[in-house]
This record gives structure tokens, C-alpha cells and sequence, in this order.
């Protein structure tokens, strides 16, 4: 019989919101913002628009994941992996505030209990929903299911389109940038890093 466990949450990650989003201020600062742009804050397609800015930047910050700490007793004979892939999500890019895409996979292999399935979504959506770096939101993925799962052996790929890279700068379209995270533990396992890919490869997930 398999017992459910629930694992306490961590401390917010240092580059999550300080406290909460201060609508009042992002409106007004968005008001100022579209003035400084040369444009009349006071033409109606203008007017609602500092408080829908100020509403998603609430929204975004302020995700809320939810529970992400359920496991479940695991033991068996054989070797396992469990991957999920195919988890798509948008972050913010924190150089442009610009939003980049990104298809998540994760894939570990368990040490006595595994997490509910949901919670490696879980885990991705709350690591997104921040100013970040794509590099950063894969290691913290990984970091996070090892915390949660005991594991030691868990990798995660990133799949990302920077809109960065896209509507400014380079205007690389169809950029994509891959990360690919591994816990120290199977920095030198290659064998099982490779068991693990092959894991994350049967999601059908791009990697
Ligand atoms: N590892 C594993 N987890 C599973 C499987 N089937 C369902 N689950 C997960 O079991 C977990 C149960 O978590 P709970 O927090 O108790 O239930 P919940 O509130 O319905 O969880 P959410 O689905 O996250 O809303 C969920 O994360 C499911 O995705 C499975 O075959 N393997």
C-alpha cells in the first residue's frame, strides 16, 4: 500500500516578487510610462489600459501553484524513471520584461518515493511566473523535484522562444534555445543521464 506524504513548500525564490504587487503604483507608473511614450492617456482605447497592466503584473507575480509537495511511498526491485514533458508555459524575460515561451520536460529517476504527477506542472508553472532567466527556471525546476522527491538523479530540458530575440534585438524568428539541467549527481553518470533522456524522449516532448 502507497502512503501519501506531503512535503512542506520552500522559501520563495529569491527572484519571486518581494511582496505583493502594488497595482496602485504599476497603474501609475504605466500612466507615466504612455505619457514619457509621447501617447494621450486620455483617448479611450488608452484610458483602461494602466489598470489592465497593473492587473496582469498582479496576476503573473502572484500566481499562486497550489500544492506541490505530494508524494508517494515507491519501492520496487527494478530501475525506474518517471518523465512528464510536453509542459508548455511563459515566462518574463527580467533583461526586457518581454515574455518568452517555453516547453518544460522533467524526468528523474526515484529514490523511495515519487512526486503526483501534477506537482512537476505544478513546480514549472511556479518558477515561471517570475522575472527569470531560462537557464535559471530549468535548474530550479530540477532543484526543486530533488527536494521534494529525495531524488538525486533528475534532469530537466527547457524549450524556449524569446520574444526578445524576436520582436527587438536580432529579430531571430524562430530562434529556440535549449537548456538542459542535471543535477550534480549524474554530472558523472552517463548512463543514466542518457536512460533518463530516453525517459523524457518517450513524452514526445521537443527537447
Ligand atoms: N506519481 C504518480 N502520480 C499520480 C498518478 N496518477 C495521479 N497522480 C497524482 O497524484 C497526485 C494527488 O495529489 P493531491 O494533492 O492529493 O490531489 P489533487 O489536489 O487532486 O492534486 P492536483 O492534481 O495537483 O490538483 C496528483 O499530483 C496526481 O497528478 C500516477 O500514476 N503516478
Amino acid at each position: 500500500m502507497s502512503h501519501t506524504l506531503t512535503v512542506p513548500a520552500p522559501p520563495a525564490p529569491s527572484q519571486a516578487a518581494a511582496g505583493p504587487v502594488d497595482t496602485a503604483a504599476v497603474e501609475d507608473c504605466v500612466r507615466q510610462l504612455l505619457r514619457a511614450l509621447g501617447q494621450d492617456t486620455d483617448r479611450p482605447g488608452l484610458l483602461e489600459t494602466p489598470a489592465r497592466v497593473a492587473r496582469f503584473w498582479a496576476e503573473f507575480l502572484g500566481h499562486e501553484p497550489g500544492s506541490t509537495g505530494t508524494v508517494f511511498e515507491h519501492t520496487v526491485q527494478g530501475e525506474d524513471c518517471v518523465a512528464v514533458g510536453g509542459i508548455r508555459t511563459a515566462s518574463m524575460c527580467e533583461h526586457h520584461l518581454l515574455p518568452f515561451t517555453v516547453e518544460v520536460s522533467v524526468a528523474y529517476r526515484p529514490d523511495g518515493q515519487v512526486l503526483g504527477l501534477s506537482k512537476i506542472v505544478r513546480i514549472v508553472e511556479q518558477h515561471a511566473h517570475a522575472l527569470q532567466l531560462q537557464e535559471r527556471l530549468t535548474a530550479q525546476v530540477a532543484e526543486e523535484v530533488a527536494r521534494l522527491t529525495g531524488s538525486q538523479a533528475v534532469a530537466v530540458w527547457a524549450v524556449g522562444e524569446h520574444q526578445c530575440m524576436t520582436v527587438r534585438g536580432v529579430r531571430a524568428h524562430g530562434a529556440r534555445t535549449a537548456t538542459e539541467y542535471l543535477l550534480p549527481a549524474l554530472a558523472c553518470d552517463a548512463l543514466l543521464t542518457e536512460r533518463l533522456r530516453r525517459a523524457a524522449a518517450m513524452t514526445g516532448a521537443s527537447r
